[in-house]
């Protein structure tokens, strides 16, 4: 890819909410009709990026919008604790389904490929994608930048034992990566509300990415559910 390319890819993000629409396992929405749909509805609604599973997903969604796609690929390959795009082999068959963008672990941790990171990352690039790191760390995003990745995003903080476990999105990371690495800096992982994304974008962050607070009818109903019962629970 060019860098007019890459740049073109990136613009079009600037400034946005990226929709994160997945269902796994017995999630009742695992169906890639169901994710075309969900995804489509977003892009109607202003999405400017999609983030999405798996290649059978991005298969379905990609003739429907004209969106940059971040794909991904979770595969849990023990003992390895990476589990988003953990090979090489899946980072290929990402890009080959039709993703923009590569999204993968980027952490230091052991690959269950055996490979290091910088092999996806070329793999990737040689194939006509970006790719996006997931990190959890300052360190982490720093070492995937000077390895080549595109833009780096806090999709691990509070899911590795190197970062904080808090409920709150994690906008010290956004604002620590905005001011030491080049790269656009995606803010990832537990934004809620519109404030937050808000946010976000204040601390520095290029874009922001939302899944479960929009595409996760089952979680957004146990929200109401839970404070319904609360007000419940005092009479
Ligand atoms: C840690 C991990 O595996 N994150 C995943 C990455 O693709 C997804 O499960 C998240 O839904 C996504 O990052 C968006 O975050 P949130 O759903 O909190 O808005």
């Amino acid at each position: 890819m060019t860098i007019n390319a890459v740049n073109d890819v990136l613009e079009r993000i600037r400034g946005g909410l990226v929709v994160s629409c997945q269902a796994r396992g017995s999630d009742p929405l695992r169906d890639s009709r169901v994710i075309a749909a969900m995804s489509a509805s977003t892009v109607q609604g202003g999405a400017v990026g999609l983030r999405l599973e798996g290649p059978a997903d991005i298969r379905a969604v990609r003739p429907l919008v004209d969106v940059p796609i971040i794909g991904l690929w979770k595969v849990d390959l023990e003992p390895s604790d990476v589990y988003i795009t953990p090979t090489v082999q899946h980072a290929q068959e990402v890009v080959a389904a039709g993703a923009t963008i590569v999204a993968l672990d980027g952490t230091a941790r052991p690959r269950p490929d055996g490979n290091p990171l910088i092999r996806s990352i070329e793999a990737i690039h040689e194939a006509g994608a970006l790719v996006m790191a997931d990190v959890s760390t300052l360190a982490e995003g720093e070492a995937a930048e000077a390895l080549g990745a595109d833009v780096v995003s806090t999709t691990l903080s509070g899911y590795t034992p190197d970062s904080p476990q808090v409920e709150a999105p994690d906008l010290t990371l956004v604002g620590e990566l905005a001011r030491r690495v080049q790269i656009p800096v995606v803010a990832e992982g537990r934004y809620r509300t519109p404030f937050q994304a808000t946010q976000a974008l204040s601390a520095g962050a290029w874009a922001v990415v939302v899944g479960t607070a929009i595409t996760a009818p089952g979680w957004i109903t146990s929200q109401f559910v839970r404070r319904l019962q609360q007000v419940e629970d005092q009479n």
